[in-house]
């Protein structure tokens, strides 16, 4: 059975940010991931990794203004200085977290656009080039347009591509199974043949984004598949509970 990471910024929103960690702890979570740390001081996100003894999946790189409506900076060549900042802003919080995987948002941008394609390899290299010394991954994650209209990056296969044109090191691909089955479907199919590009694996139902136990896909299927090809590293809950996080959790108990 994979390794499962609860998403602090989705799952048990009943507690605050920080609290959070203990109550996924206490329910049986050995891992977590979330957005962004960047409201809390990194020592303090570190501490409740240690005090629970979970390890750090994943968190996404400064994203620009998020409430005004930023989803990210890499496509966006005027933006470049602040993406620039993001990456140092960022390296406070991966040194006391220990973390060993960062994603990079693309931004709203027109895909077709040859300035931003540009743009985003330029910027993708960067921030790799930058975490490499580190020891860090980045992974890059194709995002369906019905949940964020006008993204970037809202193709799995053009990302795969891109991951396998610039052979970087320490690029990989955040391979969303809910997004994945919104945008092209065909979700087994492109798991087996990304499989070696793929650094990060998120899960939720289609459409609802709900736990990964209903609606439209198979994942006890595709957890065991995860298994068949080998995968060894997290699965993060991004979800958003039906209810009460506690009470979705038949799902991922007795795991
Ligand atoms: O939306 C997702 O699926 C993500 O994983 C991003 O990190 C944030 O939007
Ligand atoms: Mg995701």
């Amino acid at each position: 059975m994979p390794r499962f990471a609860a998403n602090l910024t989705m799952m048990f929103n009943e507690w605050a940010f920080l609290d959070r960690f203990d109550a996924a702890a206490e329910a049986g979570f050995t891992a977590v991931e979330f957005l962004f740390p960047y409201d809390h001081e990194p020592e303090a996100v570190a501490e409740r990794l240690r005090r629970n003894l979970l390890d750090l999946a994943l968190f996404n790189l400064p994203p620009g203004d998020w409430t005004a409506g930023d989803r990210g900076l890499a496509a966006l060549p005027e933006r470049r200085r602040e993406f620039e900042a993001s990456l140092d802003k960022a390296l406070p919080y991966i040194q006391a977290t220990g973390l060993r995987r960062v994603h990079l948002m693309a931004g709203l941008a027109d895909p077709a656009a040859a300035a931003s394609a540009e743009a985003y390899r330029s910027a993708v290299r960067q921030a790799a080039a930058f975490l490499a010394p580190h020891g860090v991954e980045l992974v890059i994650e194709p995002i369906n347009g019905r949940d964020m209209p006008g993204y970037f990056l809202n193709d799995v296969d053009a990302a795969a591509r891109l991951i396998r044109d610039l052979a970087l090191p320490n690029l990989r691909l955040q391979f969303d199974m809910y997004h994945c089955q919104i945008i092209h479907g065909d979700v087994t199919t492109r798991l087996r043949a990304l499989m070696p590009l793929i650094g990060h694996v998120q899960v939720a139902s289609v459409p609802s984004r709900h736990e990964p136990d209903r609606e439209e896909l198979n994942y006890p299927f595709l957890f065991a598949e995860l298994d068949r090809q080998g995968y060894g590293g997290f699965v993060g809950c991004e979800y958003r509970p039906a209810g009460k996080t506690l009470d979705g959790l038949g799902w991922f108990r007795g795991r």
